[in-house]
């Protein structure tokens, strides 16, 4: 039923926080969920900082809570601004502020590089007043803002991400999000929900929807460091997981261990993975509003 809901526009929403703020709570608690969720093989968790030497979940919590101004200013001009073109050039700018002040808070460190794109171009295309609310065209909308050109945007980023694609020939974080995220609507989100609905433990069904991602995507973060062997090994190391009955089974744990200490040994990380699980995440948070918001409206409590 979720699927055929309306969002509910409005500036206030039933609890009496704006739409765009509510938004931007969310993309925060999205992020802070991956960021705690526990054990991510070669990530950043609670036991330590995986592959990384300078990341540690709190320092990936700050950088989230950091990036809540970010967040909101781009879901307030997807509900204000009509312009596409202007939206994009807007958000891009937000985008653009949101990356200084991640640095900023990390002391230089990119924690949350990938995550502002994704989950800045998610809350600006929740956002909007036309059209459905639902996981689907949020992320179709989300991809066609993507695709528009920002004429302020620096022609080359030089980052490592850019130049893995260049160098692999991948899509990398731009292509998927511009594709609206199929890694999220098509993967993670159905193994969220089917390993919930399995009766799985919460921390399973997001390490199953991780998984799930990390077995097909072109993750740049894997090949900038390690380049193809080290995307095929995090690639074939989660379909064992998945093969062996997935994060909540005994043999799925045991070969999420095994991912785990490849990756440690070969100092690579999912990182594109781990921001499209909490784009799910974030997703996720919005399709369950709108189901909450149809059932008031059936009780008929919330006046829409
Ligand atoms: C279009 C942009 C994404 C620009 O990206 P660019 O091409 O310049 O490359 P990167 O910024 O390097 O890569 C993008 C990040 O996206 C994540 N990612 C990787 N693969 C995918 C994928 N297939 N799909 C989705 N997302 C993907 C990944 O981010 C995570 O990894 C980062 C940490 O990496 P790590 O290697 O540890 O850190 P580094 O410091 O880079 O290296 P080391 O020195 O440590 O080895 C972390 O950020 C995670 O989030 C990629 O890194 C976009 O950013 C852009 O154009 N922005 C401009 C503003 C804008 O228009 N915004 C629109 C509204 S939001
Ligand atoms: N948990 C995490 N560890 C390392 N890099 C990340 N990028 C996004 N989330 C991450």
């Amino acid at each position: 039923m979720g699927t055929q809901l309306l969002f509910i526009r409005d500036d206030e929403s039933d609890t009496g926080v704006a739409l765009p703020d509510w938004l931007a709570d969310a993309a925060v608690a999205a992020l802070i969920d991956e960021a705690m969720l526990t054990p991510k093989p070669g990530l950043v968790d609670l036991r330590g900082n995986g592959a990384h030497d300078d990341l540690n979940w709190l320092l990936m919590c700050h950088s989230a809570r950091t990036l809540r101004p970010a967040f909101l200013a781009m879901a307030q001009a997807g509900q204000h601004m009509r312009d596409h073109q202007a939206l994009r050039r807007h958000i891009g700018a937000a985008g653009r502020d949101g990356e200084r002040l991640m640095m900023q808070a990390t002391g230089g460190v990119n924690t949350h590089r990938g995550a502002i794109w994704a989950l800045g171009l998610l809350v600006t295309a929740a956002a909007q007043p036309q059209g459905a609310g639902h996981a689907q065209a949020v992320a179709q909308r989300a991809g066609a803002l993507a695709q528009l050109h920002d004429s302020h945007a620096p022609a080359v980023t030089g980052n490592k991400g850019a130049l893995a694609c260049l160098r692999h020939g991948v899509g990398g974080a731009r292509s998927q999000a511009q594709a609206g995220f199929p890694q999220v609507t098509q993967v993670a989100l159905p193994m969220l929900r089917a390993s919930r609905r399995r009766g799985e433990s919460e921390d399973a069904a997001r390490l199953n929807a991780l998984l799930a991602v990390m077995m097909q995507l072109d993750d740049t973060c894997l090949l900038a460091r390690g380049g193809r062997p080290a995307l095929e090994a995090a690639q074939q190391g989660a379909r064992r997981v998945l093969d062996a009955g997935g994060a909540g089974s005994a043999d799925g744990q045991a070969a999420l261990r095994a991912l785990d200490e490849d990756l440690l040994a070969r100092r690579v990380s999912p990182g594109g993975a781990a921001d499209l699980l909490a784009a799910a995440l974030l997703l996720d948070q919005i399709e369950n509003k709108g189901i909450n918001m149809e059932v008031e409206r059936e009780n008929g409590t919330t006046a829409v």
